[in-house]
């Protein structure tokens, strides 16, 4: 009997977060079906009084079909949310692993149990997600995935604590596509030039001390200082769980930088973690993470992923024109003969090494937004089989089981390709006019 979630399923179900485009609830009821189960709900955007899913309705737009060719059963879907599941089957689960990707199931819902999460959940979304959209009370059914932030059969009595970490893009690009006026994106992150934007636009208030060139470096001692800098400036790219509950950084929005306060709550939640060794919890727990993440490399296999993007949104876009047979839009504006020059080999390139481009664009875009937890319990010494890695804390001579997961492995839309590229062109000018004097631009 296939099953299907009513609305007195709903009790069942606690908001866990969220983010653009959707909805993400733990189970806390009885079943054996759904323990250990997260459900992630598409989100619909609110227009006015009007509701629009927060992706097109379409599954695929006849461009999307074309990109997506090779990949029958994925172009043949009719909803876009099943759409997304067999692009992490087909096409994330091979660049990233099996071990680190659950593609998840898709499960019915009833409009009543849509409704009924609505309700429960709203006082405990960011009031600004909450105006930005709503639960989509017109899909049929949600996504079934594991809970990453615990083990699928946890010991009794035995905590499970897990990092998520948004790392966004871990290197700089080089294309020779890139403009003059845009080659300092060359030597400044996009991470920290999108941190200027946000802080322009009072989305936050502080910039971040994260970079994600230290995480990414594969260097013990920069990944560690990453996980610092995470911890005192979270934003939405760290959290911690402890037991499937938030202790540091805010669900499904952005975290305020941490204080004092925030910082002892923090120590005192790991009593039950972390032995008191020589110095505090927070720094023995924050080198456990920065471990995990150098000893799993599982940040290499990322970056290789982000790398699929060689050509840079300033590349990519004139292969994109191409595709949609449209006059290029780019190379109508650039008064730069040189470039132009370049420009004219990617138009006069085959359709297929154009769809190439644009396909590895957008993969690589979605391993620049995904994020990762890992996730932590005690090791036992009579679970001999285990199939997890384990690290041993030298400070407070403990040892923990650990699993790496990537989650939010969305295919992103090929409609969006041009709003890539107006976006960088904005986060580029506005962090000239607001950080590099004109003198200083030139030399870049
Ligand atoms: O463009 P970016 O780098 O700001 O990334 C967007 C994210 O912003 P961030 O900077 O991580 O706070 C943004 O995250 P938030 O909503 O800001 O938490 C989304 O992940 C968005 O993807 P989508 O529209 O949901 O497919 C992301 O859009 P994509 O660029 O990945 O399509
Ligand atoms: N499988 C999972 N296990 C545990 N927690 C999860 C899982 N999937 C998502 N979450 C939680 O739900 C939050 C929102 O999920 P997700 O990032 O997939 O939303 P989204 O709308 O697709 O995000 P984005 O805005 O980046 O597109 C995550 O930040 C994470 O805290
Ligand atoms: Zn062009």
């Amino acid at each position: 009997m296939e099953i299907v979630l009513d609305q007195k399923d709903a009790a069942d179900w606690t908001y866990r977060g969220e983010g653009a485009v959707n909805l993400v609830l733990a189970y806390t009821g009885s079943s054996p079906l759904f323990f250990g189960k997260v459900i992630r709900i598409q989100k619909a955007a609110r227009n006015g009084s009007h509701c629009t899913s927060v992706r097109s309705v379409v599954a695929l737009s006849a461009h999307e079909r074309l990109l997506w060719r090779d990949l029958g059963d994925l172009v043949s879907c009719t909803d876009r949310d099943v759409v997304c599941q067999m692009y992490v089957q087909h096409v994330m689960i091979p660049l990233l692993d099996s071990k680190h990707v659950d593609a998840g199931v898709h499960i019915l819902v009833t409009r009543e149990f849509l409704e009924t999460i609505e309700k429960n959940i709203l006082s405990q979304r960011p009031a600004w997600r909450v105006s930005a959209g709503r639960v989509n009370i017109h899909c049929d059914s949600v996504l079934l995935q594991s809970d990453h932030s615990i083990f699928p059969q946890g010991g009794e009595g035995e905590f499970c604590i897990s990092v998520e970490i948004k790392p966004k893009w871990g290197c700089l690009p080089t294309s020779r596509f890139i403009s003059k006026r845009n080659a300092i994106k060359k030597s400044v992150t996009r991470f920290r030039m999108l941190q200027a934007w946000k802080l322009q636009k009072g989305e936050i208030s502080e910039l971040s001390d994260y970079d994600p060139l230290d995480l990414f470096s594969g260097s013990q001692d920069r990944i560690y200082k990453a996980i610092k800098d995470l911890f005192s400036t979270p934003q939405n790219n760290f959290r911690v769980f402890l037991n499937g509950s938030l202790i540091l950084g805010t669900e499904g929005g952005y975290a305020v930088d941490t204080n004092l306060e925030i910082e002892e709550a923090f120590e005192d939640a790991l009593q039950s973690v972390i032995q008191r060794g020589n110095g505090f919890r927070t720094m023995s727990f924050l080198q456990l993470v920065a471990e995990a993440v150098h000893k799993s490399g599982c940040l290499n296999r990322l970056l290789d992923v982000q790398k699929l993007d060689s050509f840079d949104i300033e590349g990519a876009i004139h292969a994109y024109y191409d595709i949609i047979s449209e006059p290029c839009l780019v190379c109508r504006q650039m008064d730069d003969d040189e470039l132009l020059k370049r420009c004219a080999t990617l138009h006069s390139a085959h359709l297929d090494q154009s769809l190439e481009i644009v396909r590895n664009y957008l993969t690589a875009a979605t391993a620049k937004d995904c994020s990762l937890m890992i996730t932590f319990r005690p090791w036992h010494v009579d679970c001999p089989g285990s199939t997890y890695n384990s690290i041993f804390v030298e400070s407070t001579k403990q040892t923990f089981d650990y699993k790496v997961n990537f989650i939010d492995l969305d295919l992103k839309p090929f409609k969006k390709m041009e709003q890539y590229y107006e976006q960088d062109k904005k986060i580029v000018r506005n962090y000239n006019q607001m950080f590099v004097t004109e003198l200083e631009a030139d030399h870049y």
